[in-house]
């Protein structure tokens, strides 16, 4: 009996030396490879627009309300910032954005050995893969803090900046969920409901100074560069919120996803079909904690910027849904919605998401949350006919594996990724 107990301690023990070599190994290589920021990089201008063959960009007829064409065309727009905040389908985004920029021949301005810009340190242009002072670029979409100058200096002038937000008590839920474990001040928080027993008490719970504290705490304004931890009446909040609406020509909304993507085509000239998409990165049922109102209302009040900015987003959406015409919007929503329907039955086995064990594929296989296997993918049918085969796959491609495709060495997540399924994390 004894020695089988100190055989378990000796494997534990083991298992705990390794598990934290490993971990310390993992974290040098991160340290090592953040890239080192030249104090000032030459100014040399962004080219106009880099669009890869521009003469191949066909004009379209513009259409009204009543879907009539105008007699005008436009031309799509091709240069585009997405800023990436996170847990707001943003990586469903993220791939219309990818296919699109396929179908252009477009550049995008990737990071270099990890699928975000050393989130969350300030983004910095020396961060984007094979950089150099005056490259042309026509896409930056993935997760960065927000550091406008360094931003305005990678991309063409008239580029088309892009955003998305959620409602943040169910954003906060999600990333409680997916993130929480990240922050070591969550681990001593008792019991199994640990998202009721934090919003009980958030503050005594709560560490600003904390490892990875802002993923729990007014996380979209933290994207955006600004301070997540300010009092409501800060002035700085209401400037956080001036400086994102000047900036940003189209805030999306995610609870109007479908909405969004209309106002997006309408804004950059794009084609119906450039907005096709399966959602992407969602959750099990079993692993989403039901708000009760009580919950929603605390969650709001402890993510108080957040409420604010989403609230005044929220406003000048309907104010663009009008500018669009309500009928108009419904019936290209509708005609979204069957188009997305139609390449349901095409593509996805079961025509539904499946958990993780049931994902055949390695490739179609989506990074997990610690500790987790909570986010669903898809299987792609078996018998896609030709035509529809790359569009297929390519929709339902996670995107580490659709960054890997696209070109990007991905190999400080993929270290990650090892360590985690050797210490089985
Ligand atoms: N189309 C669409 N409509 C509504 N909601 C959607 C959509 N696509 C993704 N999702 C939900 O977005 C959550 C994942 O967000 P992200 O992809 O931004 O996450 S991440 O930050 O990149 O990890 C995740 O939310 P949770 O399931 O609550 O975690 C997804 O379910």
């Amino acid at each position: 009996m004894a020695g089988k107990q100190v055989r378990q301690w000796r494997s534990m023990c083991k298992g705990l030396v390794l598990g934290t070599f490993l971990t310390s190994c993992t974290i040098l290589l991160y340290c090592l490879s953040t890239p080192r920021i030249p104090s000032s990089h030459p100014e040399v201008p962004v080219p106009y627009s880099c669009a890869h063959r521009p003469s191949q960009l066909h004009p379209k007829p513009i259409t009204n309300g009543s879907q009539q064409t105008t007699g005008q065309t436009c031309t799509p727009k091709v240069d585009v910032m997405f800023m990436k905040t996170h847990k707001t389908a943003s990586s469903t985004f993220l791939n219309i954005l990818f296919r699109f920029g396929e179908k252009h021949r477009l550049k995008f301005a990737f990071p270099d050995s990890r699928n975000d810009f050393f989130y969350p340190s300030l983004f910095q242009r020396s961060q984007v893969k094979d950089y150099r002072p005056g490259m042309c670029f026509n896409i930056i979409c993935n997760h960065m803090r927000f550091n406008a100058p360094e931003v305005t200096k990678l991309l063409p002038t008239d580029t088309s900046y892009i955003t998305i937000l959620r409602d943040p008590s169910e954003l906060f839920e999600s990333s409680f969920h997916y993130f929480g474990r990240l922050a070591p001040f969550t681990w001593k928080i008792p019991g199994d409901d640990k998202l009721t027993e934090f919003l009980r008490d958030p503050h005594y719970y709560f560490d600003p100074d904390g490892f990875n504290a802002f993923y729990l705490k007014n996380l979209l304004f933290f994207d955006f560069g600004q301070d997540n931890t300010l009092e409501l009446d800060d002035r700085r909040v209401e400037e956080g919120i001036r400086f994102i609406t000047d900036r940003f020509q189209l805030v999306m909304l995610v609870e109007y996803f479908e909405e969004s993507l209309i106002l997006l085509k309408d804004a950059l000239c794009w084609e119906m079909d450039d907005l096709l998409f399966f959602k992407l990165n969602a959750r099990k049922g079993s692993t989403v904690s039901k708000l009760t109102p009580e919950l929603r209302a605390r969650a709001l009040e402890w993510n108080a910027v957040d409420w604010k900015l989403y609230q005044h987003f929220n406003q000048t959406f309907w104010k663009k849904v009008d500018g669009y015409g309500r009928r108009r919007m419904a019936e290209d929503v509708a005609a979204l919605r069957r188009r997305n329907a139609e390449m349901t039955s095409i593509c996805i086995e079961g025509g539904r998401a499946v958990e993780a064990g049931s994902i055949q594929e390695t490739d179609m296989q989506p990074w997990q949350p610690i500790g987790e296997k909570s986010i669903m993918g898809y299987n792609l049918k078996k018998n896609v006919d030709k035509a529809h085969r790359k569009l297929c796959r390519k929709m339902l491609m996670p995107e580490l594996q659709y960054l890997t495709e696209l070109g990007v060495n991905l190999w400080i997540t993929k270290l990650w990724g090892h360590v985690r399924d050797i210490i089985n994390w």
